[in-house]
């Protein structure tokens, strides 16, 4: 199939490629210039594994094109994948006006019977206010569908191949069989093409990323209350995961979710209930305790120290929001080196993919080492953010001639506590004691 891809990001990118993988003509469309000569020139633009060797395969197969033009993007695809950002919106809903403009955009250029497709994750209702902007502009025909994308940075071509179910949202019998045919070959194995109303769809994936979000964030308030009665979260969250009902992922205690999903669509749903009078209270709660999370090494740092940071060396062992991404939307980490130099600490860190993002963002604020062992090198503290899998057996050897005070506050909870102890480092992690 002809398949028009508009907007190229971590969705829209790993989208595009992915369906071209299966032997479908695949046009990406971005507004951003600089990325699409990037991506022209053969450049991924950004880091996720495995992506680079289909996006260089499809390319030279010619399935996989790139262009900044919206028109030709309409010309080419028979079916028009949305995925665009949806930005929290000052009052935390979901701000529409990419999407929206797009639509207004399509209204104004289609010429033929398309199959616009809403990839981006937004809020019930939306599907029908898309098909009233390209309607006000147009008579010809066309089918609005929602087919949000579950997809995971760090894993997402493995998940785009082989997702656990494909949900879509639609009343038009025409477009399901469309989708349908699209996505078959992804789903040999047997999972589900789940196909519901346009509304449920939306819903669908607020719903699982709030509940996720929820998960992480009572596993992050046991963990608060271990510390205070001396139990072992880890102990708890393998007492509590080997249950079927309750499962053994999205339990891991530490400094927080982050993201660019989690945070900002948590707000959403909430600000959609009170739109329609519903109160959420338990995403109220978890927004504010995720908030807090993000800073919960900071007292224990303070107390360390005995209030006084000024002029401390710190380590920071991670960047990104979670492992395998260099994407720094709303990460804990940049919470916390805030806080530190706030407090007048001087910071050199370390990420293997991320620290690019970081210095556009922040520049010379901090320092940036060149491996592990470099940004540590007479730290009086190593704060560990990220839980990149080198930073999960380190030499502690080497870590102790090159650290001026062998302490060590983890907000992932990496190491066994006896272990490190036995490393005679200082050790302060999330919910253990
Ligand atoms: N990142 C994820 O892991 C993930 C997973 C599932 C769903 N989502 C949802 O998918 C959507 C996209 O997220 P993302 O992370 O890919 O965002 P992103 O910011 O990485 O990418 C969006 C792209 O759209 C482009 N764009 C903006 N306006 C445009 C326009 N008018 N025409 C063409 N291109 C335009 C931007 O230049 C950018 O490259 C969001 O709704 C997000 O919530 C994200
Ligand atoms: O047990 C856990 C699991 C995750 N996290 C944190 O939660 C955040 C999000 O992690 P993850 O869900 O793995 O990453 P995302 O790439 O943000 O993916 C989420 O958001 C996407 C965008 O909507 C969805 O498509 C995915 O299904 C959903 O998992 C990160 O900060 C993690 O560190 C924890 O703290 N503890």
């Amino acid at each position: 199939m002809n398949i028009t891809v508009v907007g190229s990001g971590y969705v829209g990118l790993v989208t595009g490629t992915c369906l071209a993988e299966t032997g479908n003509n695949v046009l990406c469309i971005d507004i951003d210039e600089n990325k699409i000569h990037k991506m022209k020139n053969g450049e991924v633009p950004i880091y996720e594994p495995h992506l680079d060797i289909l996006f260089h395969r499809n390319i030279k197969a010619n399935r996989l094109n790139f262009s900044t033009s919206l028109q030709e993007g309409l010309d080419h695809g028979e079916i028009i994948f949305l995925a665009l950002p949806t930005p929290e919106d000052e009052d935390g809903s979901a701000d529409l006006k990419y999407v929206l403009g797009v639509a207004e955009d399509i209204g104004k250029k289609i010429t033929e019977y398309k199959i616009i497709v809403d990839k981006s994750t937004v809020p019930v209702g939306t599907a029908e206010k898309v098909e009233a902007v390209i309607g006000k502009h147009t008579n010809i025909e066309f089918d609005v569908v929602s087919n949000p994308e579950f997809l995971r940075e760090g894993f997402a071509v493995d998940d785009f191949l082989k997702p656990e179910r494909i949900v879509i949202g639609s009343s038009s019998e025409r477009a399901i069989e469309k989708m349908k045919k699209l996505y078959k070959p992804y789903v040999r194995s047997g999972n589900p093409i789940i196909v519901m109303d346009e509304k449920s769809a939306e819903l669908t994936k607020y719903a699982a990323n709030a509940f996720l979000a929820t998960k992480i964030t009572f596993m992050n308030e046991i963990a608060n209350y271990c510390e205070r009665v001396g139990a072992d979260v880890d102990k708890v969250r393998i007492g509590m995961g080997t249950d079927s009902r309750i499962g053994k992922r999205f339990l891991f205690p530490g400094i927080g979710y982050g993201g660019s999903c989690f945070p900002k669509d948590v707000k959403a749903l909430h600000k959609s209930g009170k739109d329609s009078n519903y109160d959420f209270k338990i995403l109220d709660a978890v927004i504010d305790v995720n908030q807090k999370q993000k800073l919960a090494l900071i007292p224990k740092i303070e107390n360390y120290f005995n209030n006084s940071l000024s002029d401390k060396k710190i380590a920071i062992w991670g960047l990104a929001f979670k492992p395998e991404t260099d994407d720094i939307r709303e990460a804990p980490s940049l919470e916390i080196i805030n806080e530190l130099l706030e407090n007048n600490c001087k910071i050199t860190a370390f990420d293997p993919e991320a620290m690019p993002n970081v210095e556009k963002k922040i520049g010379n604020k901090i320092a940036y080492a060149n491996d592990m062992y470099d940004a540590v090198k007479d730290a009086d503290a190593l704060i560990i953010c990220t839980e990149w899998s080198i930073f999960r057996t380190p030499n502690f050897d080497k870590l102790k001639g090159l650290m001026a005070n062998q302490t060590i506050f983890d907000g992932r909870n990496l190491y066994e506590v006896n272990d490190v102890l036995a490393e005679n480092f200082e050790y302060f992690s999330i919910g253990r004691l």
